[in-house]
């Protein structure tokens, strides 16, 4: 893998690169987090990290960028051009295997979310991402494990209004869940978080 591209650095916050760019790149993340966004900055869709790929939809497609891409977090990644990548994928079904699962499984998370918009609330919908999220990019505080992402941006990432987010936390926090800093939030009880992400009303 090492000798199909050049390692890249990115500091945090910076583009990695953006929406409709005409670029065909493949970058294989090795440290730090990403996340990918549509319609502006703060719309997340997915955050990768470690041992994930982002932009090999350019290079599958021959289509421009379909999202934009930022470093959450300081990050390391290989940068490959996608004509290497396509070629060493084909050369190595177990890659191109390991490719057509995550592919899958993404798949079938947006089959799901779709399914579930509508009939999950926003609090369930909101706790689930947050436990999602904190096994993703969460980092140990005194208060517990933060996430460092405004409501804006959950409010992107999990399918519902800001307005939303914003008395959903009100309610999580009034429960002991969690905590609020700035463009941050602090899961203090885990268990009563996975308790409402699986549906339960706590009051
Ligand atoms: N819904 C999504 N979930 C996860 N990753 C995505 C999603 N949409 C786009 N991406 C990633 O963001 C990248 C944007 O550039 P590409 O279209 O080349 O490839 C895309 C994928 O790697």
């Amino acid at each position: 893998m090492e000798k199909l591209g050049h390692v890249t650095r990115y500091p945090a916050g910076s583009i990695l690169f953006g929406a409709g760019e005409l670029t065909d790149f493949v970058l294989l993340v090795r440290h730090g987090h990403v996340k990918i966004t549509t319609h502006s900055s703060e719309h997340i869709v997915a955050v990768r990290g470690p041992g994930e790929t982002v932009g090999e939809m350019a290079a599958i497609g021959r289509e421009p960028r379909s999202a934009s891409v930022y470093a959450l977090s300081e990050v390391e990644a290989l940068y490959v051009p996608g004509d290497v990548w396509l070629e060493f994928l084909y050369e190595h079904p177990r890659v191109m295997r390991a490719l057509l699962r995550h592919l899958h499984a993404r798949l079938k998370e947006a089959t799901r979310k779709q399914a579930e918009h509508g009939i999950i609330g926003a609090e369930q919908r909101l706790a689930r991402g947050l436990v999602e999220l904190a096994a993703k990019i969460g980092t140990p505080d005194e208060r517990g494990v933060c996430v460092a992402l405004n409501q804006r941006e959950l409010a992107g990432l999990v399918g519902v209004s800001r307005e939303s987010v914003s008395q959903v936390v009100k309610r999580l926090r009034a429960m002991g869940a969690v905590a609020t800093g700035r463009q941050r939030i602090i899961i203090t009880d885990e268990a009563i978080l996975a308790s409402v992400a699986d549906g339960n009303t706590i009051s």
